[in-house]
This record gives structure tokens, sequence and C-alpha cells, in this order.
């Protein structure tokens, strides 16, 4: 397993998380994605580390709130290469220095994070258009890289510790999101993560240039029927290292303090 990031301190964090439940060799890269010489050093040192990439997960990502009319031309293109250029600059590099030497041989697979971009993203617009990007070109690579299968995975609201890096007032926008969601709470990274295995895997292997949403059918809710019944289906909690991210607990304490008076 390779795991790549920015900063090696967040890396070395994961990796003894991993350490700690299973026993599988992990090497650590830095490297910034948006990055194009970096990406393909980083690429060429995971193939010396490891000798082969089955299944890449094109995870990094990640924006900041704003309204469109406000938003610079330099942080619009900085969110695009985050979200979009900097993925293809990576898929690219694993199927030119890997991938298409092995054609054929065994089941390959490129999986790119995307988001609930379904009618736009309002507050995060610069973002919505760079998944929007990622989708095509997810489905225009399934094509000239098959028999490689490459896919997308759209989460909705997932309670992550990215959530915690938005300022106090999305914060606030965060604490009310289950309630605009027909299965009435917020996603896991467990639930997200299930998809993710289950596209690396045989079970997935006539999968390519789809997408699976996971998003509770957020996308579904309509303005002429009231949303969800206000009782959520058991969430799948199988991370037993995952966290709630902080502001989902001050959420749940608030709650908790109002059902108390
Ligand atoms: C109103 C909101 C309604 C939405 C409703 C709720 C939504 C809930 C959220 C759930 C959905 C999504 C979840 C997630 O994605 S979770 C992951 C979250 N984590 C992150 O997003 C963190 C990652 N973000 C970043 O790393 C950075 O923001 C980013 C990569 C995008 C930029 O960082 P970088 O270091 O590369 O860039 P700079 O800081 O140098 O900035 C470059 C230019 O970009 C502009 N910019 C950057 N930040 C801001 C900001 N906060 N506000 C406005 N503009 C910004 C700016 O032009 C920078 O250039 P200058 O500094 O020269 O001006
Ligand atoms: N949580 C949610 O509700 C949703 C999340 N998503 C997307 O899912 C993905 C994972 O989200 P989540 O776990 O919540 O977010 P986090 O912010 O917790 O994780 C994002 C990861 O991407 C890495 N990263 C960000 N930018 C770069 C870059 N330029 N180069 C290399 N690595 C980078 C970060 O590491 P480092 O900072 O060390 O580089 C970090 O490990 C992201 O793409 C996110 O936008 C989509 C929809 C909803």
């Amino acid at each position: 397993m390779a795991l790549v990031g920015r900063k090696m301190e967040k890396l070395e964090t994961v990796k003894a998380e991993i350490e700690s439940t299973c026993s599988v060799k992990i090497s650590l890269h830095s490297c910034d994605i948006r990055e194009e010489d970096r990406v393909k050093e980083t690429i060429a040192d995971i193939l010396v580390a490891h000798g082969k990439i089955d299944h890449l997960i094109n995870n990094a990502g990640g924006q900041f709130p704003s309204p469109l009319n406000m938003i610079s031309g330099k942080g619009f293109e900085t969110v695009v290469r985050n979200n979009l250029t900097g993925g293809f600059l990576v898929a690219r590099e694993v199927f030119n220095q890997h991938m298409m030497l092995q054609l054929g041989k065994k089941d390959m697979s490129i999986t790119n994070i995307i988001a609930d971009m379904w009618n736009g993203m309002p507050g995060m617009g610069h973002s919505g258009a760079a998944r929007a990007g990622m989708l095509n070109f997810s489905e225009t690579a399934a094509n000239e890289w098959a028999p490689v299968r490459v896919n997308a995975v759209a989460p909705g609201f997932i309670a992550s510790s990215g959530m915690d890096t938005y300022p106090e007032p999305m914060k606030q926008t965060i604490m009310q999101l289950d309630k605009t969601i027909p299965l009435q709470r917020l996603g896991l990274e467990a639930e997200v993560s299930g998809a993710l295995v289950f596209l690396c895997s045989p079970a997935a292997s006539f999968i390519s240039g789809s997408c699976i949403r996971i998003d509770g059918a957020a996308p579904n809710a309509r303005r002429i029927w009231p949303v969800g019944t206000g009782k959520a289906n058991p969430a799948f909690n199988s991370f037993h290292l995952g966290g709630v991210p902080e502001v989902i607990q001050r959420r749940d304490a608030e709650r908790a303090s109002k059902k108390g008076n």
C-alpha cells in the first residue's frame, strides 16, 4: 500500500493506524498532486518500492467555501487544479508508467473520488465544476484505458475530519445537514470505503465508466415532498479507529442539551 499526501505527519499517523490493525507493506510519499514533475517522481518511487500498482484511489481533494461571484481567477484555478488536474496527472502517470504495460494480465482499476455536485454545488461552485470534470474524465478514461476499469465515487455529506477544517459559519450549516438528507443522517467514512473496496475487488470486474453515489439520496430530495421521515437507517460503522468530527460531536451535545431542557 502506498499513501500519498502533502504532509508526512498525517501519513505517519495513518500508517501507524493501519499497522496497529494488520500486517501490510506501507510506503509514504509526500507529494502535492498539482505539481506535475513531483507526481511523475512519486509514481516512479511507488513502483520502485512495490513493483506494481494494481488499484489507484484518487482521493486527494478539497476546496474553500465561497459564493461564485467572490472567487478570484487564482482561487478558481487552485481548486480546479486540486480536484481535477491533480487527479488527472496521478491517473495518467499510474497508467503510463505501469498499467499500460500490464493490460490484460490482471484486473486493474482507478477510482476517482468526486462529490455530490448534481444540479450544481452552491457555495463551492469551483469544486462542483472540477468534480463534474473529473466524472467526465473518468468516463473517457474508462474507454481509452480499457481493460483498466475507471470509475468515480461521489460522496455526499460524510462525517470526516475534513469537516473540522471549515470556518465557523459553515460549521453551523454542517450541524444542520442531516435534516436535508432523506436517510436523515450523515454518511460515515466506512460507508465510502465499502464502495471503494468493492470497486477494487473481482466482484466489480465488469464495472467501468460508472459512478457510485454515496449520499443518502440527498440529490433526490424535492421541494414538493418532506425530506425523510425523521428516522435514520443504521449506519455501517465498521472503522474501529474512525472518529467523529468535532463539529458533529458539538451538534450532538447541543441537541442532547436541548432535549434535556
Ligand atoms: C457556503 C457553503 C455552503 C456549503 C454547504 C455545506 C457543505 C459541507 C461540506 C461537505 C462537502 C465537502 C467536503 C469536503 O471536501 S471535506 C474535505 C475538506 N478539506 C478541505 O477542503 C481542505 C482542503 N483545502 C485546502 O487545502 C485549500 O483550501 C486549497 C487546496 C483549496 C487551497 O490551498 P493552497 O494552500 O493550495 O492555496 P493557497 O492557500 O495558497 O490559496 C491559493 C488561492 O486560492 C484562493 N483561496 C484559498 N483559500 C481561500 C479562502 N479560504 N477564501 C478565499 N479564497 C481562497 C486565493 O485566491 C488564494 O490566493 P491568494 O492567497 O494569493 O489570494
Ligand atoms: N467529507 C465529505 O463530506 C466529502 C468529501 N469529499 C471528498 O472526498 C475526499 C476525502 O475527503 P475527506 O477525507 O473528508 O477530506 P480530508 O480533508 O480529511 O482529506 C483530504 C486528503 O487529501 C489530501 N490532499 C488535499 N490536497 C492535496 C494535494 N494537493 N496533494 C496531495 N494531497 C492532497 C490531504 O492531505 P494533506 O493535507 O496532507 O495533503 C488529505 O489527506 C476529498 O477529495 C474530499 O473533497 C467529497 C464529498 C464530500
